[in-house]
C-alpha cells in the first residue's frame, strides 16, 4: 500500500479489526484494516477460516477476542441489523417471489424508509447498476450476474461504511466469469466506502482488490498489494496459486542452500535466510545428464505426475528438489516423460528470483 493509505489505516475512518473467533477446535485469529475507498480481499484454501471472517465481521458470528471497529465505532456486540454493513451472499439470496425492484427496496426497508422511499432509492440503484430494465423482474428471469448486481444494489442501498461479498463470482459459469468480474471492479472502485470479499480464487482476489491478506489455517500468512504478493510469494499455497517453484534456504552470496540439502545458484547476492522462486517454465528437461549447458542448476528428477494445461504440460517432479516444469506436448512425447521416469532439470541462475525471507 501507499504511505498516504497507510497513514488513512491509522486514523479513525475505516475499518480496523482483529478478529478472535472459536469454533470448535478451529481458531481465527486475523488483523484486517482497510481505509474508505480500498478493497480488501481475503484469500486462501478451503477450510482456512474465510467464511467464519467474513460472518464475524457481518455480527453472524460473535468475536471470541480482538475488537471491531468501523469509521472509530466499535461494533462488537451491535447486532448484524443495526451494523453500517451491507452483504452479498455467494448465491445472492435473492427473495424468489420479489421483483428485483422490491429485493432492492428491502434493503432500506430494514433501515426504517418508509415504502415508497425505499423503492424510489432501489429504483435508482438499479438504474446505476444498469439494471433499470429489469426492475420489474423476478429474479429466476435474472442471469447470474444480473442477479448478482441486483443482490448488490441491495447491500448498497443502505448506504453501508462495510461491503462484504463472500465468493462473489463463484456462483458463475465460466464465459459470464469475465464479464461479471469486469463490471464488478467498476462498481467497487466507485464504492467510496470499505469493502473486504473472500474468495479462493487468486484471478478474482488479484483483479478485484487493491489489498490482500492471505489466511491459512485461521491465521493471515502475508499480506499487501497483490502484485507484491504474486512477485514474493512466502507460503507453498501462494507460490502454487502464482504458479511458482519456491524454496526457503540460506544463502551465502550467489549460492543458496536449502533447508533439505540441494544448492541453487541465484544472481542476487544475499546473506542469511532467503526465499528462491521460479516459473515452471524456466526449467528445462532432459532425458540424460547434458554436459555441455551452462546451467549451473542441475537436478536429477523422478516424474511424479503429469497434468495438461491447453497445449501444455506441467510435470511435477520428485527427487532432490521437488519442482514443477512446464513444456509442450511435443517435448514431453521427445522426452519420453512417464511417470515414475527419470529426468534431469536445469534452471538457469538468471531465471531464478533470491528474497529475504
Ligand atoms: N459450525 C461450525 N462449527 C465448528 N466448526 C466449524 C463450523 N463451521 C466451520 N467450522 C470450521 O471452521 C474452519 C474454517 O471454516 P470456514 O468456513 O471459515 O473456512 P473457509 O476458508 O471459508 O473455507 P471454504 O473455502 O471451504 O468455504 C474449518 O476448519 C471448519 O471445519
Amino acid at each position: 500500500m501507499t504511505g498516504g493509505q497507510d497513514d488513512k489505516r491509522q486514523g479513525a475512518e475505516g475499518l480496523d479489526a482483529r478478529l478472535v473467533v472459536e469454533r470448535g477446535a478451529f481458531r481465527l485469529d486475523v488483523g484486517l484494516s482497510a481505509a474508505p475507498g480500498d478493497v480488501v480481499a481475503v484469500l486462501g484454501p478451503n477450510g482456512a477460516g474465510k467464511t467464519t471472517a467474513l460472518r464475524a465481521l457481518a455480527g453472524l458470528l460473535p468475536l471470541s477476542g480482538g475488537h471491531l471497529r468501523l469509521d472509530g465505532r466499535e461494533l462488537d456486540g451491535t447486532p448484524p441489523e443495526s451494523r453500517p454493513v451491507g452483504v452479498v451472499f455467494q448465491d445472492y439470496l435473492l427473495f424468489p417471489h420479489l421483483s428485483a425492484l422490491d429485493n432492492v427496496a428491502f434493503g432500506p426497508r430494514c433501515h426504517g424508509a418508509s415504502r415508497a422511499e425505499a423503492r424510489a432509492q432501489a429504483a435508482e440503484w438499479l438504474d446505476r447498476l444498469g439494471l433499470a430494465a429489469h426492475a420489474a423482474s423476478k429474479p429466476r428471469k435474472l442471469s447470474g450476474g444480473q442477479a448478482q448486481r441486483v443482490a448488490l444494489a441491495r447491500a448498497l442501498a443502505t448506504h453501508p461504511r462495510l461491503l462484504l461479498l463472500d465468493e462473489p463470482l463463484a456462483a458463475l459459469d465460466a464465459r459470464t466469469r469475465l464479464d461479471v468480474r469486469a463490471r464488478l471492479r467498476r462498481h467497487l472502485a466507485d464504492f467510496e466506502a470499505v469493502a473486504v470479499l473472500v474468495t479462493h480464487d487468486p484471478l478474482d482476489a488479484m483483479v478485484l482488490a487493491d489489498h490482500l491478506v492471505v489466511i491459512e489455517d485461521g491465521r493471515s500468512v502475508q499480506e499487501g498489494a497483490p502484485a507484491d504478493i504474486a512477485r514474493h510469494p512466502r507460503t507453498d499455497y501462494i507460490a502454487r496459486l502464482v504458479g511458482l517453484n519456491l524454496y526457503r534456504g540460506r544463502a551465502d552470496g550467489h549460492t543458496v542452500r536449502l533447508d533439505d540439502g540441494p544448492v541453487i545458484t541465484t544472481t542476487e547476492d544475499l546473506t542469511g535466510p532467503v526465499f528462491v522462486a521460479f516459473p515452471p517454465s524456466a526449467v528445462t528437461l532432459h532425458r540424460a545428464r547434458p554436459t555441455g549447458s551452462s546451467a549451473r542448476n542441475l537436478w536429477r528428477c523422478e516424474v511424479a505426475g503429469l497434468e495438461t494445461h491447453g497445449d501444455r504440460i506441467r510435470a511435477a517432479l520428485g527427487g532432490e528438489l521437488p519442482l514443477a516444469a512446464d513444456l509442450t506436448t511435443m517435448a514431453a512425447a521427445e522426452l519420453d516423460l512417464r511417470p515414475g521416469g527419470t529426468v534431469w532439470a536445469t534452471v538457469k541462475a538468471t531465471q531464478t528470483h533470491a528474497y529475504p525471507a
